[in-house]
């Protein structure tokens, strides 16, 4: 591995590889800027993190979530946020995906109303993608990116997409950055490069730095955020309130949250986003050792299930009453190329789910390709007309209760194709996140970290839980899936054209430890990121 050779600042130590094109990246004032929020606020994440685990043992042990007191005030009280620039009006379609150039282009050209640029569920988080990110991302502002490939050339349209970064969650560190000789937050890492290169340009350019947070799990955290905004602004000469922010709702806990997130958050609020994959994960981790909790295969616990509903509609409820914008999820269904039946299956279902958000009263919604755009599109203007969004709209006949929100249904029906179709996803995605691709169509189906997670997850807690039963009467055991995880390799190698790497092999190892361990693995990045 070539040494780095840039001139970085006393307290920082740079342990990824050094290639020439980082250097616009990782200059000395950039980083300067890591090492400053780091110091700032590294100890309180940890604290945080700590917190987190703190509380996830007393939901071990039987506690339930509910509506915090200490907080009742800023439930019952009469705020708004601040106003919401004009940029960031109209977000009737959502497009995401990682931070590939090529991707990063067509992302933009897209004919969404917005792009939110993914360093987190879509991202595999090696030195190479993250840095390269960036500097796709800086491209990409200035409107300089390009890209010949395979004998096309790729350059940014006149009109383009209004541009949203997600930075990595809490839980995740950027292990190829010391500062004063630990880790740094990847999020901030993510954060601050981005800021630092990007936040005048924007501004420059009738837009501003704009950002999705992920996988919170209390105000506080969001706090944190906040607290971090407030000190870069100051650092790079920014009016207070330039920052804005969407928190994704992916969290059970963050659920009772909302309110609070969003008055923590109120001067840099662009609203809340009900990041449904991780949040049924969530939902499975927390409640993974109740005796009485067990979802039904991946499959049935759609946006129509009581849990679900009544999140997504406690979501749209809270955010008009605040004047913020209320954005829905992603509908995982993409494209199928060469099925023509499957394919108006499929796109039907992506309209029904647009459908369902628009008439609800949600802003927009996500997408998670380009062949999506229109019709998504088209199901938000038959609600909204020329309207930008409908925060007006107030949902005062939603009431939705914490039992409500742990209404966890439906339990069944849980069959071997469901747990198959995990174990084949699980080792699938593992493999192709180990090599550098942390979003793939599998099945026809767009899986990331979040989707993945829920795979993983469940095979975990059937296992453990004494209603992990399959229809026939079937108890799920760690031998029988053991004994279906090589064929589910073959599957999946078979599946592929150009056959896989030998990261699948380890792929199938690391799944078949993660789902057969006593103790459940927090987070499946969290390994997998020590074997990249
Ligand atoms: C739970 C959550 O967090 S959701 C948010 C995170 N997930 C995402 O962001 C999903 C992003 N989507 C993707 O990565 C991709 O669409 C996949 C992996 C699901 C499917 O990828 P593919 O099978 O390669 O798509 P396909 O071959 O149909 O792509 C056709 C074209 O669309 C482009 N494309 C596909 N998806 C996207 C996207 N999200 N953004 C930009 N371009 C895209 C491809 O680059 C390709 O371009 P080209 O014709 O110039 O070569
Ligand atoms: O990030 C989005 C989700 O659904 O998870
Ligand atoms: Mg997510």
């Amino acid at each position: 591995m070539a040494e780095i050779t840039l001139d970085i600042p006393a307290g920082i130590e740079i342990e990824g590889e050094f290639k020439e094109e980082y250097e616009q990246v990782l200059t000395p004032a950039a980083l300067a800027l890591v090492i400053k929020l780091s110091r700032a606020f590294e100890a309180r994440r940890q604290e945080l993190l700590g917190m987190r685990s703190a509380r996830a043992k007393r939901i071990d042990a039987g506690e339930r979530p509910d509506f915090l007191p200490e907080t009742a005030h800023i439930r019952a009280g009469d705020w708004r946020i601040a106003p919401i620039p004009a940029a960031l009006e109209c977000r009737r379609v959502e497009i995401t995906g990682p931070v590939d150039r090529k991707m990063v282009i067509n992302a933009f050209n897209s004919g969404a109303d917005i792009y939110m640029a993914d360093f987190e569920d879509a991202n595999t988080p090696n030195w190479d993608n993250q840095i390269r990110g960036q500097i796709n991302l800086i491209d990409a502002v200035r409107k300089t990116i390009t890209l010949d490939t395979n004998g096309k050339h790729y350059q940014l349209n006149n009109k383009i997409a209004t541009l949203m970064v997600r930075p990595r969650g809490w839980h995740l560190d950027e292990k190829h950055v010391l500062v004063d000789g630990k880790r740094v937050s990847g999020g901030i890492f993510d954060f601050a490069l981005f800021m630092f290169h990007n936040a005048h340009e924007l501004l420059k350019r009738g837009a501003g730095p704009y950002f999705y947070l992920p996988k919170m799990e209390s105000h506080l955290e969001a706090r944190l955020w906040n607290d971090i905004f407030i000190m870069t602004q100051k650092e790079l000469g920014l009016p207070q309130g330039t920052i804005k922010a969407t928190v994704l709702i992916e969290t059970i806990l963050a659920a009772f949250e909302m309110d609070e997130i969003l008055y923590e958050l109120r001067e840099h609020s662009a609203g809340l986003n009900a990041g449904r994959w991780d949040y049924i994960f969530s939902c499975i981790k927390k409640f993974r050792l109740d005796k009485d909790f067990c979802l039904a295969d991946r499959a049935k616990v759609t946006m129509t299930v009581p849990f679900m509903r009544s999140y997504a509609l406690l979501l749209l409820k809270t955010c008009h009453r605040r004047g913020a914008h209320a954005m829905g999820g992603m509908a995982a269904l993409i494209p199928i190329k060469n099925d023509p039946a499957k394919n108006e299956i499929a796109m039907n279902a992506v309209r029904i789910d647009k459908e369902r958000d628009a008439v609800d009263g949600y802003d927009g919604g996500w997408v998670a390709h380009p062949g999506l755009v229109e019709l998504a599109m088209t199901e938000f203007k038959k609600v909204l007309g020329d309207k930008a969004n409908q925060i007006e709209k107030q949902r005062i006949d939603v009431t939705t209760t914490a039992d409500d929100l742990l209404n966890f249904q439906p339990e069944t029906p849980i069959t071997e194709a469901g747990l198959r179709y995990n174990i084949n996803v699980g080792i699938h995605y593992l493999g192709s996140w180990l090599d550098g691709n942390g979003c793939v169509p599998i099945h026809n189906l767009m899986e990331d970290a979040a989707t993945a997670e829920i795979s993983r997850s469940q095979v975990w807690q059937w296992i453990h839980s004494s209603k992990g039963v399959l229809e026939d009467d079937r108890k799920i055991t760690v031998a029988m899936v053991r004994a279906m995880i090589p064929e589910e390799l073959a599957k999946v190698k078979q599946q592929a054209p150009n056959g896989v790497s030998p990261s699948y092999e380890r792929a199938a190892k690391i799944f078949e430890e993660m789902s057969t361990a006593e103790t459940f693995a927090e987070f499946l990045t969290l390994p997998l990121y020590e074997e990249i």
